[in-house]
């Protein structure tokens, strides 16, 4: 259909890596949060689980919040996404805090892909700012800030999911 990515295929996806260090997401937290200081204050930060929950600390931490609450949502399957599964919703605590629509609350998750899990969210918080560290040109409307913007075409390896290990030289014997 006009307008709508094309699938792509899970080595497509996985061709274009973007990996990034402990170090180098700390920074790009940190680089978000003095957005953020700008917007705020907030009364709670939601993560999203998994991903959401390393930047919500740290933004958390750095914005002085300590009441921090989750909403559980599994999608992906290695890097292919299937069903959106809401395993665990808001706390009421959280809700009331945000007055029943999310005014004065942030989310926070790792990154937007395709929005689909960000749409759900956004949906359950109207009035709640949305930011993630990174984002991808789909998901990208759906974020009020972001910190760095990637290709579609990219898979980004964060620090919990990947280990140092050997990489064969680029040219042929070279080894
Ligand atoms: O914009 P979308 O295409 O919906 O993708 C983005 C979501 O996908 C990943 O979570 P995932 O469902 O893999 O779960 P996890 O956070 O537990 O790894 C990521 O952490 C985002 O939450
Ligand atoms: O690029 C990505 N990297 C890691 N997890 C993800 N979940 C959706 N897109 C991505
Ligand atoms: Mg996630």
């Amino acid at each position: 259909m006009a307008g709508e990515a094309p699938e792509l295929s899970a080595q497509e996806r996985a061709g274009k890596a973007f990996p990034v260090s402990w170090d180098q997401f700390h920074r790009d937290c940190r680089a978000l949060t003095w957005r953020l200081n700008e917007v705020g204050p907030f009364h709670a930060v939601i993560a999203i689980t998994r991903g959401g929950l390393v930047p919500a600390a740290i933004v958390a931490r750095e914005l002085g919040v300590r009441v921090i609450d989750t909403v559980c949502i599994a999608s992906y399957e290695h890097n292919k996404q299937g069903e959106l599964q809401v395993l665990k919703g808001i706390s009421e605590a959280a809700m009331k805090l945000g007055g029943g629509t999310g005014k004065g609350l942030l989310i926070v998750d790792d990154l937007v892909d395709t929005g689909k899990t960000g749409k759900l969210v956004r949906e359950m918080l109207p009035d709640a700012h949305f930011a993630t560290v990174y984002a991808k040109p789909m998901g990208r409307p759906l974020v009020d800030t972001f910190i760095t913007e990637v290709s579609q075409d990219t898979w980004i390896f964060f620090p919990w999911d990947t280990a140092l290990s050997y990489h064969p030289p680029l040219r042929d014997g070279a080894a």
